[in-house]
């Protein structure tokens, strides 16, 4: 059994300077027994969970957003355990223990998560994900690493070419985006399959990695990657609450 991994005094320790405000890249999030578990769990969800998109797979939990609005649906227990209990307990500063990432959050935890599958060569077009989140989204990968291209918007407000910065996402890691990289920023995955001219230059994380040596001449292939996006969806609604007021009729 590989040992369930610290969770880090605060989330100020695993800044990535680079970035601007604010990203955060934890490499060991999860232990490889509990990857394997979610990757069990993603593989035993029925068939038509999957939505079949051009360039990845796609699996929404609780459910698909109605008008950016959740209808209430608690989250299942494999999706909680261990990652959102986890995300719960890590500090988001020093002087504050008892805060976390979704302290200041509408529902002060996630309640959604999208699960996303990229074969290699697969990936997604850069986008913001929009109005119907808190500005945080907590990404854990499984499987393969690969990188996030962030871009930037120029002042007629179109996207610039080239990634202003690339994020190395590597399996059992944790990257959090939150504030003005949520909010100013595009991030996509490029169709490619191997990510390459990676470097202590052109990887902003480079200094949290936990495995640069696998990188050599700056490639590194991908294979099958899975990653979970924990967010919390602003707007949610109960479905008891509508039959309550036709009860009363
Ligand atoms: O798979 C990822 O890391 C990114 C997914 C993403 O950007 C999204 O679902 O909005
Ligand atoms: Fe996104």
């Amino acid at each position: 059994m590989s040992p369930v991994p610290p969770i880090p005094t605060s989330l100020e320790d695993v800044r990535i300077k680079l970035l601007p405000a604010n990203g955060y890249y934890i490499a060991d999030f999860i232990s490889l027994e509990e990857e394997e578990g979610l990757l069990n769990k993603i593989e035993a969800a029925p068939k038509p969970r999957w939505k079949q998109l051009a360039h990845r797979r796609l699996q929404t939990w609780p459910s698909d957003l109605t008008r950016d609005t959740l209808l209430q649906c608690l989250l299942p227990k494999w999706l909680v355990e261990p990652i959102a209990t986890r995300l719960l307990a890590c500090p988001a500063s020093t002087a504050d223990p008892q805060s976390h990432i979704f302290s200041t959050s509408p529902h002060a935890a996630p309640n959604h998560v999208l699960i996303n599958q990229y074969q290699p060569g697969e990936g997604i077009m850069p986008h913001k994900d929009g109005a119907a989140y808190h500005p945080v989204v907590c990404t854990v990968s499984l499987g393969s690493s690969l990188v996030l291209d962030v871009y930037g918007t120029n002042e007629d407000g179109t996207r610039e070419t080239e990634p202003r910065f690339r994020i190395l996402q590597e399996p059992r890691s944790l990257l959090i985006t939150t504030g003005e990289l949520y909010t100013d920023y595009l991030h996509g995955i490029a169709e490619v399959h191997e990510d390459v001219n990676l470097g202590p230059d052109t990887v902003s994380n480079w200094d949290l990695l936990r495995s640069p040596e696998l990188i050599v001449d700056g490639k590194l292939q991908r294979s099958t990657r899975t990653s979970l996006t924990y967010r919390d969806v602003k707007k949610v609604v109960k479905l008891g609450g509508k039959f309550a007021i036709f009860g009363k009729s």
